[in-house]
């Protein structure tokens, strides 16, 4: 196009300053205008592509961070990197989790312990760490809690995969993706592979399941059998769910450790209000023995968010307050707190109530 506009027998003289300066200004539009029709051209073909660059930027800052170098990945394998939790933000440790010593203890002797002290272990094939672990129970009882505190005791990385990052793909596209979970484990093991609603994804295989999906679950537990083979392999799948019963007994198989996380009892709700409120100010004359026993069927997460509204009672108090006389918000009291327990159980009826109507329509 540029060459056309100068005459043939001007080619053998030297351009002018205003004609190079032309030719280079018509040059690089030439240049922006392929590079932009040839974006548009693979946006067209492939709808997916600036997803898949998104991920790809997501998973290299997520790599760097977990200290991944020189490990080349596929394009699958940064998909699923994307989903990398970013070590500084898993913060959480055993302290972190109130009222479960006896899973958390069962969890230091199977897992962390094999882990860290690998030489102990070495020479017995049933002490090695489970492959599979499973947590069950309601919730908001602290199952992906648990598994975070896990892998931070254990120094182990964390995928956090959602089921729908493998299911809601083209037909092809799945079978690669769950490849690349365990092809991108083994790259950077030690690794947690947590699947929260893992039944969502592996439950009972029925005739109407998918040809697509039934292929998908056979290649993952086929994938899964894989990391039994390999001694030293470092890659544990821990998976989350309220409903154990609707997994396929094949994939219960492969989870032997098995954990219920059942909604905290009187006790336990007493020590998860004490770490909640562990560096709040609270009156001395607060009983929280009281209001564990006016919890009872409160999660650890409903008694959380229970005490982040008592907490606002005194935010509210502040503002409403005269400037001159209250200088400081004041501390969380007992009133406050059977404040935020009615509102709470008010609200957790209302729910129910809401729960039973979308169940009968
Ligand atoms: N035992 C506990 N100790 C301390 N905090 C808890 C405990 N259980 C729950 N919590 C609080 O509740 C929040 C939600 O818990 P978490 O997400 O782990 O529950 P879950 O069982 O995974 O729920 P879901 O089934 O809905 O995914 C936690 O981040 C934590 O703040």
């Amino acid at each position: 196009m540029v060459l056309k506009e100068l005459p043939v027998e001007n080619l053998s003289r030297p351009l002018s300053r205003n004609e190079l300066i032309g030719l280079l200004f018509r040059l690089s539009l030439f240049g922006a205008v392929t590079f932009v029709t040839i974006r548009w051209m693979l946006d067209a073909i492939d709808p997916t592509r600036k997803q898949k660059m998104e991920a790809q930027k997501q998973a290299e800052k997520l790599m760097r961070k977990i200290g991944v170098k020189n490990v080349k990945l596929s394009e699958y394998e940064m998909s699923i990197a994307a989903h990398l939790v970013d070590p500084l933000s898993m913060h959480m440790s055993w302290g972190d989790v109130a009222g479960l010593d006896d899973v958390i203890m069962e969890l230091k002797e199977t897992v962390i312990l094999p882990v860290q002290k690998k030489h102990l272990f070495e020479n017995s094939r049933l002490l090695q760490p489970p492959k599979g672990v499973l947590l069950h129970g309601p919730p908001g009882c602290g199952k992906t809690l648990i598994a975070k505190a896990t892998a931070k005791e254990a120094g182990f990385r964390f995928i956090n995969l959602q089921p729908s990052t493998l299911t809601d793909k083209w037909y092809g596209e799945s079978q690669k993706l769950t490849n690349a979970v365990f092809t991108l484990a083994m790259k950077i093991q030690p690794v947690i592979i947590f699947i929260d609603e893992i039944d969502s994804f592996l439950r009972n295989r029925s005739s109407s399941d998918h040809e697509a999906t039934a292929m998908m679950k056979a290649q993952f537990m086929s994938l899964w059998d894989g990391l039994d083979t390999d001694y030293n392999c470092q890659v544990i799948i821990m998976g989350a769910t309220n409903r154990p019963q609707d997994l396929d007994s094949a994939i219960l198989r492969r989870m032997p450790t098995r954990f219920h996380i059942n909604q905290p009892s009187a006790r336990q709700r007493e020590q998860i209000l004490h770490l909640i409120l562990e560096n709040e100010s609270v009156e001395s004359s607060v009983d929280l023995k009281e209001v564990a026993k006016e919890t009872e069927g409160f999660s650890g997460s409903d008694l959380r968010e229970m005490c982040r509204d008592a907490a606002l009672l005194c935010v509210r108090d502040f503002i409403h307050s005269d400037d001159s006389v209250c200088e400081s918000i004041r501390s969380i009291c007992q009133a406050d707190l059977r404040t935020s327990v009615s509102k709470m159980k008010k609200s957790k009826t209302l729910g129910n109530v809401a729960l039973l109507h979308v169940a009968l329509d």
